[in-house]
């Protein structure tokens, strides 16, 4: 330490030096008891123990001793608030290289706590929550929504860890008033990405948010599978459901991640009688999906129930044998049969003919992934695919074309494909079944019902009574995907 405030390098400190080093060297102000910083974002280098082996971020040597082994920054935040970062040093280190640390490994996704208006910026009467970031060039920092209620009920321990990675102002819990709080602190910054830490329908609440909040930015979503089905999660290839594994793993493949369109859809539902009162819709736009019938029946089922015990639903794998119990059931009652009696199909205004089928499900898709990750529509083998440009039909309800054409989330067209059942969607499920009954591709489908039928939007179910049903392209969206390379699939 001596050596550090040897400014001439002569072997004695002057007074001079003695002076001077104590203003500049960190370790002499800490020892003095001076903080190094007392305005809000700025760092304070304290000494610290370290309980378990660490490195210096410097001499990348381990910090020895007993006692207090090195320094470590904190970042103070408001008044006695402070994050820590893992970017401690020894005290002979501490001249070495920048004074500041930059927020550590995870730089990329921290939102710097010196972006943050401080409380003498901005009057000490508005929230903490409520104060703006400055919108500061060059980091692209991650806001990450949580939602504790999604399936695999692992989002308090994925809070607590993301707010100890990264700052926690940069991390939301959704059941705290949603997902505005956190667009709105977040609503100056020009280039951000999100994280949402759920399922399917936490990340509609999300993107649902996102529309109506009308940002000047889009920024991209990523995705944490803590749901139950997780269906859009493993399309973009972020995984069928989180287990555990390392989250600064994970936070390393979203920076190393790649954008992708995906079309999302308006979905329009007009009762026959107005007076006839159904279940409030979950939503109106459409990310992954559309069905009505057996699925639906028995989303609807899993769904009331786990409103009613949601201690019977503490884990993904029990909601999987619930749906088991649920789809068996709905094997043996058959609530949904005869369907084709029950509702007409319109595909751009031409009528598909269900008269040959016996269907108990109607499901309208916009991802290669439903009911947990069953490809309802299935694969087409790349040889005999028909090559589709602007020319192309926006409606096919020829089969033998069908039987050509791929699906893809991007193409402006929705895929409908029958279901015969349960049991049959139980086979697609195990792939002892390819795909369900390709019925057309469309850009604009009109379904209408004669009875009440249970419906489902994205996994969100509700119980809908006779009505004209009205699908429309509402937007391309930009979701983050993992590249192809990163984990080879
Ligand atoms: C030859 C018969 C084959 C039987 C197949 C046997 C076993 C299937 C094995 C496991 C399936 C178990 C559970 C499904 C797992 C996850 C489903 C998650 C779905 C989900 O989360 O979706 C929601 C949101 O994403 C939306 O909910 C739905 O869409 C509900 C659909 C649930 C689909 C369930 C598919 C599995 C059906 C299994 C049918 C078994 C029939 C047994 C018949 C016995 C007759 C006596
Ligand atoms: N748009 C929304 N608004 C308010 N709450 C919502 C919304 N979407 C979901 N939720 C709540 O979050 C809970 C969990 O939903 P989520 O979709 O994340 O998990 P899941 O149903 O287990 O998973 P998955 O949909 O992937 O099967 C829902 O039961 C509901 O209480």
């Amino acid at each position: 330490m001596m050596a550090a405030i040897d400014a001439d390098s002569n072997g004695t400190v002057t007074q001079e030096e003695w002076i001077q080093g104590g203003m500049n060297n960190v370790p002499l102000l800490v020892l003095l008891g001076l903080q190094m910083a007392d305005r809000d974002g700025q760092h304070v280098w304290r000494m610290k123990h370290f309980n378990r082996p660490t490195y210096c971020f410097v001499c990348q040597n381990m910090l020895l001793g007993l006692r207090k082994q090195g320094l470590s920054c904190n970042v103070l935040l408001a008044q006695n608030i402070y994050i820590s970062f893992d970017f401690q040093r020894h005290n002979e280190c501490v001249s070495i290289g920048s004074f500041n640390c930059d927020c550590g490994p995870l730089k990329d996704h921290i939102l710097p706590p010196w972006t943050i208006c401080s409380v003498s910026k901005v009057s000490q009467s508005i929230s903490n929550q409520r104060r703006p970031i400055f919108p500061v060039q060059g980091i692209n920092p991650l806001l990450v929504f949580m939602n504790p209620k999604s399936g695999g009920k692992q989002g308090e321990r994925v809070l607590r860890k993301f707010q100890h990675l990264l700052n926690p102002r940069q991390v939301y819990n959704l059941s705290n008033g949603g997902p505005n709080p956190g667009l709105h602190f977040f609503r100056n910054l020009q280039k951000y990405r999100i994280l949402v830490c759920g399922g399917d329908g936490t990340v509609g609440w999300v993107l649902d948010a996102i529309d109506k909040a009308d940002m000047a930015v889009n920024p991209p979503v990523a995705i944490l599978p803590l749901g139950t089905g997780n269906d859009l999660a493993r399309c973009l290839r972020w995984g069928g459901g989180y287990e555990g594994s390392d989250l600064t793993e994970f936070l390393r493949e979203i920076e190393e991640s790649s954008l992708v369109k995906m079309d999302r859809w308006r979905v329009q539902v007009v009762p026959n009688d107005e007076n006839e009162v159904g279940d409030p819709m979950p939503s109106e736009i459409i990310n992954n999906y559309f069905s009505i019938g057996v699925d639906a029946s028995i989303a609807h089922r899993f769904h009331t129930m786990r409103e009613k015990h949601p201690q019977k639903f503490n884990s993904r794998a029990k909601n999987k044998l619930w749906y088991f119990e649920l789809a068996t059931s709905e094997t043996i009652s058959a609530s949904c049969k005869n369907l084709k009696e029950c509702l007409t199909i319109q595909c751009c205004g031409v009528p598909l003919d269900l008269s040959s089928l016996s269907l108990e499900g109607i499901a309208v898709l916009n991802i290669p992934s439903m009911h947990g990750g069953s490809n309802l529509w299935g694969e087409t083998k790349k040889a005999e695919e028909v090559h589709k440009d602007d020319h192309f039909p926006q409606v096919i309800t020829d089969s033998e074309v069908l039987e050509m054409s791929s699906q893809d989330m991007s193409d402006r067209l929705l895929e409908v494909v029958g279901l015969e059942g349960a049991m049959e969607m139980g086979q697609i499920y195990t792939g002892l079944k390819s795909k369900g009954h390709r019925l057309a591709q469309a850009t604009q489908i009109m379904i209408k019902t004669k009875k009440a039928l249970p419906m489902q939007i994205d996994g969100e179910p509700w119980m809908q009574p006779p009505c004209t049903v009205s699908l429309l392209i509402f937007e391309l969206f930009t979701a983050v995907s993992l590249s192809v390379d990163s984990r080879g699939s």
